[in-house]
């Protein structure tokens, strides 16, 4: 049976470099969420979110997250350009949105997979995704005390269906592979 490794956490956590990472040290496939809708819908998330609302975006995503967390066997392997190579197929790493574990369809079904929440600070995430970010619609405006509000926010729903939790403040990427790896044979 396939295995699934979600990564969860707020935005700037890592979870695209890390499952990147995870991926290339594992030999297995790679499927990046935002990547995906983004790649679906032929535009970038801001334009989504600027074009047909939020609501209309939690509603790919919720599609593109279970699709993408299926049990393996669903229409997903072709036609997933974000995927990366890979050398096995009995492992998928699935980077989801920021925002993907506050669905209750999504939550659900991280509970069945084995799911990694990467943790940092506010500070962390804001210094990682810059203060003058434009690509993350959420943050628009003051990102550090967006980061702040949206984390105390979502705490509660990265915390439920984590397996592993990583915190990755002080980490560097290879080191939160490390941490997985260890996890993972353990
Ligand atoms: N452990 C780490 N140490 C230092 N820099 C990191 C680490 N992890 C990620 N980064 C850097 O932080 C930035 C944000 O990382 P990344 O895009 O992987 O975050 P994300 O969780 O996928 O964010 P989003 O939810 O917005 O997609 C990137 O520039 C990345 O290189
Ligand atoms: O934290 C969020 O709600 C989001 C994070 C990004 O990964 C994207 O999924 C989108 O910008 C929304
Ligand atoms: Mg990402």
């Amino acid at each position: 049976m396939r295995r699934v490794i979600a990564l969860i956490g707020a935005p700037g956590a890592g979870k695209t470099t890390t499952g990147q990472s995870l991926a290339a040290r594992l030999g297995c496939e790679f499927v990046d969420v935002d990547q995906l809708i983004e790649s679906r819908e032929g535009r970038t998330i801001p334009e989504i979110f600027l074009q047909q609302g939020e609501e209309f975006f939690r509603s790919r995503e919720q599609e593109m997250t279970l699709t993408a967390l299926g049990d393996g066997d669903g229409p997903h392997s072709d036609d997933m350009s974000a995927r990366s190579a890979c050398n096995s197929d009995a492992t998928r790493i699935v980077a989801l949105g920021g925002g993907g574990p506050l669905n209750a369809a999504i939550a659900a079904r991280l509970e069945q997979v084995y799911t990694v929440w990467l943790s940092v600070s506010a500070r962390t995430a804001s210094s990682r995704v810059g203060l003058n970010d434009t690509t993350r619609p959420l943050l628009l405006g003051n990102v550090h005390s967006q980061l702040v509000r949206m984390m105390a926010q979502r705490r509660p729903a990265y915390q439920r269906p984590a397996d592993l939790v990583v915190a990755a403040d002080e980490l560097s990427v290879d080191e939160v592979v490390d941490v997985i790896v260890q996890a993972l044979e353990g």
